[in-house]
């Protein structure tokens, strides 16, 4: 059987560069920079106050005390979206707004509150120093300053650098469009009355939600019957659609497993045993003239959600631009033993809780359901604890790795 690792790595050869786009700020939202961003204006754009209070000279300040207050005449109200403000002779001030321009000749700004608030002249009960409360044009980014780099997670930080900088249009990785198409004779739709032998369908709608959680297009075509001719035209028709091609179901050895039978057939797709558990019959390659990759996860519902986690995030994160790393692990301490098949890496559904004081070590908890058409306990499980291939008893109380499951 084939390693995990080889399997990953093999996955990833489907993957070609992916093209940069031009995109409106809010679809970038969540897709990778290409090239970097620099700015073609300075933050602050122009000087500017920190504080409502009063535009001064600092100089005319010199010596004011609670019992001795500067009084100046307010000769100007500036408020934020002045366009050009007078300026302020010696001795006189102006009232000024949070973000309004500082105007020619004040060097400081005043806080209201250690003023008496006056409109016409206000008295000031202490001293202040040049550019206090006074934000300075470029202090934050300077015209022609590289503010996000090629290869940057567009999130919410990044999206309010874009807008600050006025960006309409950003040069992105598009999200890569997957289509994900269930295959099972006996699968019915979520809703409509289960027939006997039947059960829903599942696996379509928790891969789809799995590549929307990493940031792609899902287009979830739902699922198709076991015949062959079927199986053939409807992934055909598909292809228009997809970057890449996400199947579940029918890659095992039965009478029925139309997936493999159909695409063994074109002969562009490889099916194999990686020794792991669950998800041992993994399949891919690509279809279709333009080499669409596929990839063809096992029908058992935590054989797909493992194998997706595994081997699929993978290829996604690639066609994204972002590193194809694994999912992130902490060491944890078994709650309980568990057991694992010989020369098969188990990932089994767990929950770790939290470690308290600085050198704690979280708990692990496996669930007491394993068994891979056994789905109930991925609706709690934020992890997956890894048991080495070698490894077929973890006593209570050793330490073991567990890979952390996204936006749990
Ligand atoms: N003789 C052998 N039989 C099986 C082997 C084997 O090595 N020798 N491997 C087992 C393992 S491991 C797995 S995993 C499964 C893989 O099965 P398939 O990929 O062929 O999937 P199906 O046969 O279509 O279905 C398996 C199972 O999962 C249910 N299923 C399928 N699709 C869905 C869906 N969209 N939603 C919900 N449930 C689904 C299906 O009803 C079956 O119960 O093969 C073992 N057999
Ligand atoms: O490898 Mo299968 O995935 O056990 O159920
Ligand atoms: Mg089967």
């Amino acid at each position: 059987m084939k390693s995990v690792e080889q399997h990953t790595l093999d996955l990833l050869g489907l993957v070609a560069t992916p093209e940069a786009t031009e995109l409106d700020l809010l679809q970038a939202h969540g897709t990778v920079l290409a090239e970097p961003v620099t700015s073609p204006v300075s933050l602050p754009g122009f000087d500017n106050s920190a504080m409502d209070g009063y535009a001064v000279h600092a100089a005319d300040l010199a010596g004011a005390t609670a019992e001795a207050p500067a009084r100046l005449p307010v000769v100007a109200d500036i408020p934020a979206g002045d366009p050009e403000p007078a300026a302020i002779r010696p001795g006189l001030c102006a009232r000024i707004m949070t973000g309004a321009p500082v105007p020619a000749g004040a060097d400081a700004v005043v806080p209201v509150e250690w003023t008496d608030g006056g409109e016409v002249e206000v008295r000031i009960d202490r001293p202040t120093a040049p550019g206090s409360f006074v934000r300075r044009r470029g202090e934050d980014v300077s015209e022609g300053e590289t503010v996000l780099r090629a290869g940057a997670r567009v999130g919410a930080g990044e999206m309010g650098v874009l807008a600050a900088v006025g960006r309409r249009t950003v040069p992105v990785l598009p999200r890569p469009r997957v289509v994900v198409l269930s295959t099972g004779e006996e699968l019915v739709e979520p809703g409509r009355p289960l027939g006997p032998g039947q059960i829903y369908e599942s696996n379509s709608y928790m891969i789809a939600a799995a590549a929307k959680e990493e940031g792609c297009e899902v287009h979830r075509h739902g699922f198709v019957g076991d015949d062959p001719a079927e199986v053939w035209d409807t992934l055909e028709g598909l292809l228009v659609r997809a970057d890449v091609v996400i199947t579940t179901g029918g890659v095992s050895m039965g009478a029925y497993d139309v997936v493999k039978e159909v695409l063994t057939r074109q002969g562009t797709v490889e099916f194999t045993q990686v020794a792991v558990q669950p998800g041992k019959p993994q399949g891919f390659g690509t279809i279709g003239p333009d080499r669409t990759p596929i990839i063809t996860l096992p029908g058992n519902p935590v054989s797909a959600f493992v194998s997706f986690q595994l081997f699929v995030r993978p290829v996604l994160r690639a066609l994204r631009g972002l590193a194809p790393d694994p999912l992130p692990s902490v060491r944890a301490r078994l709650t309980t033993p568990v057991s694992s098949p010989l020369g098969r890496r188990s990932y089994l559904r767990a929950v770790v809780a939290g470690a308290a004081g600085p050198d704690a070590v979280p708990e692990v908890s496996p669930a007491v359901r394993q068994g891979s058409h056994q789905l109930s306990a991925l609706a709690d499980a934020n992890g997956l604890l890894v048991v080495p291939e070698e490894v077929t008893e973890v006593p209570a109380g050793a330490l073991a790795e567990v890979l952390l499951l996204p936006g749990r």
